[in-house]
């Protein structure tokens, strides 16, 4: 019980440290509380909530998967490797990749409730 209950401390201890350290982890979440916030106040229906619940979720464990590379590339490669930077940009693409699906998924949800 009390390994289960550390498990949930450790993955808290993560989400914090991408909270603290990373500047786009902040802006996504700030984004997804504006999101709830619009979706909440057009009356979004129950079909589309999932899907804003499941692109943000996309965003968020890019992002968390992003940090985690970044620190082990950091560690393991400290220095300058052609390697060690394509490890990073990809990373960082899958974050661009769901940010643009998340983007694409809003869109189609909240531009027919404006026009
Ligand atoms: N060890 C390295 N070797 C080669 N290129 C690197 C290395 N570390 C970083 N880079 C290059 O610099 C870019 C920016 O790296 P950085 O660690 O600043 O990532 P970041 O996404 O800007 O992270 P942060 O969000 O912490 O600022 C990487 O995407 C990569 O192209």
């Amino acid at each position: 019980m009390k390994a289960l209950l550390n498990s949930f401390v450790y993955a808290f201890n993560g989400l914090v440290y991408a909270f603290k350290t990373q500047l786009n982890f902040k802006i996504h979440c700030v984004a997804a509380l504006l999101i709830v916030a619009l979706g909440w106040w057009v009356g979004l229906s129950n079909t589309e909530w999932p899907l804003i619940v499941i692109a943000i979720g996309l965003v968020i464990v890019a992002e968390l998967f992003n940090t985690g590379i970044e620190v082990l590339v950091d560690l393991v490669s400290p220095q300058q490797h052609p390697k060690a930077g394509a490890v990073k940009d990809i990373a960082a693409a899958a974050v661009l990749i769901s940010a643009i699906i998340a983007l694409a998924i809003a869109l189609f949800i909240f531009v027919p409730k404006f026009v």
